[in-house]
Formats: structure tokens, sequence, C-alpha cells
């Protein structure tokens, strides 16, 4: 294969390294990795290859990656600037809450491009409109004349990934464990009358809203209900507490509500969510992936906002007069998810249910206006932890 394309990825971790870069490699792209943690950059840049291996239901299949170079953006702003200005995309897979760091070397690479194509900007995040975020960061800092002319020298698409990707084991170095299934769906509309990237497996669609809602909303929000259930009780991996029948069957009943909204807002078929909460309910439950509840639970304050997985379908659900209580159920447990080892915002989490009346946590924690009919349920939640 020749490695002619190349293309800037934001984010060295699990899914960057495991799932973007299999992607990008696999369809001759040379990928240069940015990240500032100096342990993963150092890797990268002494070791000229590393393993994928993707665990199925079949056995495991092991490929290998290279083709890529890795740049520490603390040290090394120019070097960014440089591959972006001559890259064909720049992907990333930071954290939605890091956008805005790495919008401004984006910005500064966009600027100095003189070739006569665009670049292609993806966001892998979980988040509703992630690239779109990371455009508002960056069109900040470009210049009025590039952003008159901002098609002619950047297409930005948002995108809906989906593969586990767990922690990997101390030892290791950069090799990842993945699971097979994947989903990676990208906006095609952007790229009109431009080239649009060439990655093999990437599922172009014209109109991403219904899969990126049915991905948040039914892999994350089933994924992180089963994560807080199962540390509360003690669980340490995820599908140990889909094991506990209790647990499984809340799942059930979460995703049966959310699934309710997807079928009617987006006019997927019943059968077809069923199959899909489904195979999601054995994807999780993979005892192969060893994934631990703390990862899956990890930021409960980005995943307690307003657009996310639980505030968001059930505001939606609220404002229909439809039934939320599984996922009142499931936001409890993320407002117990505190003070937990490694994670900040499950402190600041704490913090602030401690610091503020049940009415100002419920506001600053989900965002939701004080007379939304999702308001006064949460609130009753939030006061009941609160003690
Ligand atoms: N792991 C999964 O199963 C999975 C699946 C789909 C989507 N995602 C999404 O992908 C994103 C990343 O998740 P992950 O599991 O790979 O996390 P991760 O923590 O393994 O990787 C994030 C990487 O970003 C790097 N980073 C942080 N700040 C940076 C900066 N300013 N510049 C460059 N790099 C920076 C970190 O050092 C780390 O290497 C999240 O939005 C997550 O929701 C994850
Ligand atoms: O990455 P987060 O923190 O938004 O959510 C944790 C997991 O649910 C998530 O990483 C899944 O493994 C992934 O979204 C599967 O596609």
């Amino acid at each position: 294969m020749t490695f002619d394309k190349k293309a800037v990825h934001f984010g060295g971790g699990n899914i960057g390294r495991g799932f973007v870069a299999e992607f990008l490699h696999n369809s001759g792209y040379e990928v240069i990795f940015v990240d500032v943690m100096d342990s993963v950059i150092n890797s990268l840049s002494s070791t000229p290859s590393y393993t994928v291996t993707e665990i199925g239901e079949d056995g495991e299949r092991t490929f290998t990656i290279d083709h890529y170079r890795a740049i520490n953006s603390k040290y090394d702003e120019p070097k960014v600037i440089d591959e972006i200005a001559t890259a064909d995309s720049v992907t990333c897979a930071v954290g939605p809450n890091i956008l805005k760091f790495i919008a401004p070397v984006i910005a500064k690479g966009i600027e100095a491009r003189s070739l006569d194509y665009p670049l292609a900007v993806i966001a892998c995040e979980n988040a509703i409109g992630a690239t779109d975020t990371l455009r508002g960061f960056i069109e900040q800092k470009l210049s009025e004349d590039t952003k008159s002319n901002i098609d002619t020298k950047a297409r930005f698409a948002n995108s809906a990934i989906d593969r586990i990707v767990p922690n990997q084991d101390a030892n290791a170095g950069l090799n990842v464990k993945i699971e097979k299934f994947y989903e990676w769906c990208v906006d095609s509309t952007p790229f009109k009358g431009a080239k649009q990237p060439n990655i093999e497996g990437v599922h172009w669609v014209d109109d991403l809203t219904p899969y990126i809602e049915r991905k948040l909303f039914t892999v994350n929000t089933g994924h992180a209900t089963a994560a807080y259930y199962g540390y509360a009780r003690g669980k340490s991996l995820i599908h140990e507490a889909l094991q506990d029948k209790e647990i499984h069957d809340i799942v059930q009943n979460v995703l049966t509500e959310t699934a309710h909204l997807i079928v009617s807002k987006h006019g997927i078929a019943k059968e077809e969510q069923q199959d899909y909460v489904k195979k999601i309910v054995s994807r999780i439950s993979n005892p192969a992936l060893e994934d631990k509840v703390e990862r899956v639970g990890r930021a409960p304050l980005r995943k307690l906002s307003r657009k996310e997985r639980f505030i968001g379908p059930a505001a939606a659900l609220a404002e229909r007069g439809d039934k939320v209580d599984g996922l009142l159920g499931a936001i409890e447990q993320a407002l117990r998810f505190q003070n937990v080892e490694g994670d900040e915002e499950s402190v600041e989490l704490a913090k602030i249910l401690k610091e503020n009346s049940s009415t100002d946590a419920t506001s600053k924690l989900t965002g939701l206006e004080n007379d939304h009919p999702l308001f006064s349920k949460v609130e009753a939640i939030v006061k009941k932890v609160q003690g």
C-alpha cells in the first residue's frame, strides 16, 4: 500500500490509536499523532509499529499499524502547524471538553495552508455536533479574510463514532485491544463540491442527527446506566454489572424509554431499534473487553449535561409527556458517582451537591430551565441524593 495521504490526528489514546488511526492507516494515510502526554508521544516516536487486536465472538484478529509519526503539541506547536498546512484531514478524539484547547493550533494550520483543496476536519467525540463545536473555537482564532473563504480552506463534518475501546493493560504499551464491531458515520454534506476523504469503512450519511442521537442515547445511555448502577453495587467491570439481573433489567428499561424517543422522533422502525438495543446490550456485556465501570462512568458532569445521554433524551420525553422513570433512576446513580479516584468531575460533582440548594444544583448540573417539565423531577432526585 502507498501512504500518499496525510492525516493529523489529535489524541493518541484508546479510540485514537485503536480505531481512527487503524481506519486511516488501512486507507493509505500517514498518521501524524498529536498529543500532550509525554509517555504516549515518546512511545509513538520510538516505536515504528503497534498492534490493534479485535475481539469478536469468532476469536481475535491482530493488525499492525505503522507509517505514523508523533508530535507533542506542548513543545512543538510550529511542527503541528506545518503538518496541518499540508494535510488532507484533521481528526480528533481528545474528549469534548478538550476541543477548545486544540482549536488554536488547528486555526494556525488552516491559516498556513496554500493547497488548492480544503482540509477535512472531523471530530470523533461522543457528543452531538462535536465538529461544529470545534469549528466554533477554530473560527474565533481565524482572520476575517480566512473566515470569508473558509470553504476553500477547510470543510467541517460532524460524525458519530462507535466502537468500545476499554482502558488497556498497564503492560500493553501502544498495543490496543478493541471490540470487533464498529460504526463510524460522517456527514457527507460539507464535502459537496470538494474532495470527500477516502476512508475505508466510513458510512457517509446526508443527515447525521438520527445516527448520533441513536448512538448516544442507546449505546452510551445504556453503558453509563450499567456503569453507575454497577459502581453503586461494588462491581468493577461493566459485564459484571450486566450479569446482575436487576441491573440488566434496569438497563433494558432505560433503553425502552430512549427507544420510544428514537422511534418516534426519527421514524426508525420499532423492530429495527429493538434489534439495535439487543446488539448493544450484547456488546456491552462482552466479558473479553474487561471494561471498568470507572472508565464508562468517567466525567459525570459532562454526562449529566443538557444535550447528553441522560438529560437529552429525558428532557425530550418529558416534553412529550412520556415516561422517564428509568432515566431518572440512572440520573440518581450518576449523581452518586462522587469523589471517585482519578476523576476530577466526580469531585466537582460532590462539591456542587454539597454547596448548592437543590434548585441551584439542578440548574448548574443539567442546564434545564426551571420551568422545564423535567426540572422538578430531577430536582426531587437531587434533593434525595443531597440527603
Ligand atoms: N474509548 C471508547 O470506547 C470510545 C468510543 C467512541 C468514542 N470515544 C470518544 O473518543 C474521545 C476520546 O476517548 P478515549 O477513550 O480515546 O480517551 P483517552 O483518554 O484514551 O484518549 C484521549 C487522548 O487525548 C489526549 N489529549 C488530551 N488533551 C489533549 C490536547 N490538548 N491535545 C492533544 N491530545 C490531548 C490524551 O493525552 C489522551 O491520549 C472521547 O470523546 C470519547 O467519548 C471513545
Ligand atoms: O467516552 P465517554 O466518556 O463519553 O463514554 C464512555 C463509554 O460509554 C464510551 O467510551 C463507549 O465505550 C463508546 O462510546 C462506544 O462507542
